[in-house]
């Protein structure tokens, strides 16, 4: 089990977005703006998915790093933290009655 985190990968996102280094992906992308950015994350979903339905093991993998690194981009540009997304996985959690469905028996 690694020790990274989404969360390890959110500050390193937020560091080099403001590095002013040339040669950073983020700041290229910071740079240009929420357009491209979403239109990444756009991209990526979709190779993803195409990974997905031909059973392509290693390229999922792959393809959802690269979702999840454009993901945190734009949440970054769109100043929402990643946290704020997963209060609200959190919150589901008690809200949707799933749990409480799993433990109770079967009437049939
Ligand atoms: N996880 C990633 C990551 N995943 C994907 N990418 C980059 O995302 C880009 C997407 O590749 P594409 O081939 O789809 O894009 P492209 O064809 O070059 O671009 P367009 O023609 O679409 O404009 C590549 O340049 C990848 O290097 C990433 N770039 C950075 N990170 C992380 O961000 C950190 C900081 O990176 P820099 O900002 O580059 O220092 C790194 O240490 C990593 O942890």
């Amino acid at each position: 089990m690694t020790e990274f985190s989404l969360s390890q990968l959110e500050k390193t996102i937020h560091e080099r977005a403001h590095s002013g280094d040339p040669d950073s992906w983020t700041a290229k992308l910071y740079a240009r703006g929420m357009g491209k950015a979403a239109q990444k994350l756009g991209e990526e979903a979709v190779e993803a998915v195409i990974a997905a339905v031909s059973g392509d093991r290693q390229a999922l993998v792959s393809e959802s790093a690269d979702l999840l690194y454009h993901w945190l981009v734009v949440l970054g540009i769109a100043g929402v933290p990643l946290d704020a997304v997963l209060e609200e996985l959190e919150q589901r959690t008690g809200r949707s009655g799933i749990a409480e469905k799993a433990s109770r028996p079967s009437s049939g």
